[in-house]
């Protein structure tokens, strides 16, 4: 393409001209702080002056330290660190002596985090996840995966017989749940455990190739064991003497020698192959044929096979068990939302630095300026930077929440952890998705140099979409929750505290809206937490109580399959608004606790940002149903385009305070200094 300032066709002169003449009509000269232009000086602005150290030390939570720990182990071990090009054999290898190193070498020890204090352990995921995104999912496979589920899902005796050897990497091992043709619905796995009477043992097997199981990370190479989700089988114990199908349970199965190395009996496991991203990670499919377990390999927290192959259980159902399993998985979901919200400040921190560093255009007569001075820049990124506040703390919260769960089994805490995984999972990780893209487009060319991380970045995350369950059918999940609180709420139950706000508000979001509020269009009230808490709340209600009374009408024609498939994008967007409405409620209680008066005030203007930004976009829903007057709506959006233009003054502090090293921003165009040196050492010069 031609470059319009080298090659100035006539055509292009025109549209140079008009930029120039949009530029004077758009701007007028910048205020100090800024460092740039500002945007119709039509409010009397104050300068925010953060303090990057004072922020930083509000965000960091109480796990830094080991964060530091990690950082610093891998700056000093230049051989360890994941290089731009590296060919998939190489990653895979180096991926497992990175994991190896920081346990044996560095002797940090994630399991133990992981089942003393979960938090910690989140932590170094996200920090691990930092130095390459492969190794912090190699590590989730290992720790949280095969190791969660030996944990959770056993009894005593796996954990005396497998803890340390999970925890040294002496059994390096798999979660094998998904299988060639069926992901998402688990309850449909074809794989059997046969119980052998006669030889005590379970028999697994691979009854078609549809049930092969598919995408096992750490079984193409590393893996020694794997955790095996199978159909239990009980002969002669169904009626009328049949086999009786127990449905869904875990077992141990051993899939490589521990001395040689070389496949066991039985075990056929093939490689899943060159993947999109996250190719340090050696995702395999693995047959069994009649491969035969002693009975103790059964995972038996919730289900148990006795001697003479009686079954017993704690729970009633095949349901019941079957939620619990799964429920006891759901540390992966929070693990991945923690680190979503990593990947999105990396690639947040190097859009907004690159956007301050590079100039393009600007005024007649007058330097060139950043681009991010630009309105359509700052409507890119600076929704963007404070979504990645809003969910750094509703994050945080969950995590302490999964804290909460671990230690004190509370089911009004279970419940409330199920769900919200579910949906800060999907939601989260869908947003960082979509914004990576973003980000690589907001730094233009030079945001396609692979050294400058997008196309990683955005490769390796794109997954985190869909593994540890796909985010549509996460968030129907959340949809059908908040439909069950629904009803119990008309029964007079309990609300679970999250979801405290439609037991206060149900009535009140649903009368009609006030006519006088619709059209107040003050700053002061539009910046009140009161009234976007209460917009958000309001659309969530409206959402529940309309897709509540359509299911009922259309699963009399339909069944309930049908009816929900057919009011299935409004389950979606009940959903997200839900999740919406407690990251809100996260981020207000979030500036309302900090300590420090000036940052408070820097928080709470990036709170007041993320809130009207997701008014505003919904702002048809809003004006469906006259929650907001045309007045408002048009304020609404001024405010919006204003509050981006005041972050964009304190963006920079905002970055640094996610207190990123180098070694984890990595991309040249993304360093707090001298970034155009590094650039074009980068490249030889
Ligand atoms: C890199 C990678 C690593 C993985 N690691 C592991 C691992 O270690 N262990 C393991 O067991 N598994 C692993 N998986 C598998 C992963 O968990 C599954 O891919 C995931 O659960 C989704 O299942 P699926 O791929 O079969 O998708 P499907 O369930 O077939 O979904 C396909 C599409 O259908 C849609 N869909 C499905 N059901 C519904 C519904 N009810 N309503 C609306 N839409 C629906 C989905 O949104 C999606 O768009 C891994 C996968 C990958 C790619």
């Amino acid at each position: 393409m031609d470059d319009i300032r080298q090659n100035p066709s006539s055509g292009d002169e025109v549209a140079l001209r008009r930029i120039q003449r949009l530029s004077l009509h758009l701007y007028t000269p910048s205020e100090p702080h800024s460092g740039g232009l500002s945007l119709l000086p039509c409010r009397a602005k104050r300068n925010l002056s953060p303090s990057v150290e004072s922020l930083s030390e509000y965000m960091r939570g109480p796990h830094r330290e080991i964060q530091a720990r990690i950082f610093e182990f891998f700056q000093s071990r230049p051989d360890l660190q994941t290089p731009v090009e590296i060919s998939m054999a190489e990653h895979r290898q180096l991926c497992m002596r990175q994991m190896t190193a920081l346990v044996r070498e560095a002797g940090i020890r994630p399991f133990r985090y992981l089942v003393e204090n979960p938090s910690a352990y989140f932590a170094i995921a996200e920090a691990v996840g930092g130095v390459d995104i492969s190794l912090g999912i190699k590590m989730g496979v290992q720790f949280s995966l095969w190791g969660g589920s030996v944990i959770n899902l056993g009894t005593k005796k796996h954990k005396e017989k497998y803890f340390d050897g999970i925890d040294n990497l002496d059994y390096p091992g798999c979660f094998a749940m998904t299988e060639l043709h069926h992901g998402s619905n688990v309850q449909a796995l074809q794989t059997t455990a046969i119980f052998d009477p006669i030889t005590d043992e379970f028999v697994i097997n691979t009854p078609n190739d549809g049930a092969i199981k598919w995408w096992i990370g750490n079984a193409a190479v590393h893996g020694k064991f794997a955790s095996v989700f199978a159909r239990l089988v009980l002969p002669l114990q169904g009626k009328g003497g049949k086999s009786a199908d127990m449905g869904i349970h875990a077992f141990i199965v051993p899939i490589r020698d521990l001395e040689t190395h070389s496949l066991l009996p039985g075990v056929e496991i093939h490689d899943c192959g060159h993947k999109v991203g996250l190719n340090g990670v050696d995702n395999g499919a693995l047959r069994f044929s009649h491969v035969r377990v002693s009975r103790d390999n059964l995972l038996n927290r919730f289900g148990d096979v006795s001697r003479d192959g009686k079954y017993t259980s704690s729970l009633p159902t095949v349901n019941k068990r079957f939620a619990a399993t799964l429920g006891e998985l759901v540390g992966g979901r929070v693990g991945l939302a923690y680190s979503s919200v990593g990947v999105l400040k990396i690639a947040v921190t190097i859009a907004v630095r690159y956007s301050l560093l590079r100039q393009q255009f600007g005024p007649p007569r007058k330097p060139e300026v950043s681009v991010l001075d630009y309105q359509s820049q700052q409507h890119r990124l600076m929704p963007m930077l404070a979504s990645t506040y809003a969910f750094h703390f509703a994050t945080q919260y969950l995590v302490d929440k999964y804290s909460e769960m671990k230690k004190t089994n509370d089911d009004q805490v279970i419940g409330d952890v199920h769900a919200l995984s579910a949906g800060l999972k999907s939601y989260v990780t869908s947003y960082t998705a979509r914004s990576i893209s973003t980000c690589r487009e907001s730094c233009g060319g030079h945001g396609y140099a692979a050294v400058n991380r997008f196309g990683i970045l955005r490769n390796d995350h794109d997954i985190f979409q869909t593994f540890e369950g796909d985010n549509t059918v996460l968030l129907q999940q959340v949809a059908g929750d908040l439909l069950k609180r629904y009803q119990e709420k008309f029964k007079g139950g309990t609300l679970t505290m999250t979801w405290n706000y439609l037991r206060e508000s149900m009535s009140s979001y649903l009368s009609q809206p006030n006519p006088v509020t619709a059209r107040w269009e003050g700053e002061d009230h539009l910046r009140d937490p009161k009234f976007q808490l209460d917009a958000f709340r309001h659309r969530t209600s409206r959402l529940l109580q309309s897709v509540a009374a359509r299911l009922q009408k259309h699963s009399k024609t339909l069944g309930s399959f049908g009816a929900w498939n057919r009011c299935l994008n409004h389950l979606l967007t009940l959903a997200e608004s839900h999740i919406e409405s407690v990251v809100l409620a996260k981020f207000i209680e979030a500036v309302q606790n900090c300590p420090d008066a000036n940052t408070r005030e820097v928080l709470k203007l990036v709170c007041d940002l993320y809130a009207l930004d997701r008014i505003w976009k919904d702002i048809g829903t809003y004006r469906n149903v006259d929650y907001v007057a045309p007045n408002k709506a048009k304020a609404i959006h001024k405010l919006t385009d204003y509050l981006s233009f005041q972050v964009r003054g304190v963006a920079r502090e905002l970055v640094d305070a996610f207190d990123l090293p180098d070694l984890v921003i990595r991309a040249p165009i993304g360093m707090a200094s001298e970034a155009y040196e590094q650039y074009t050492q980068h490249v030889g010069f």
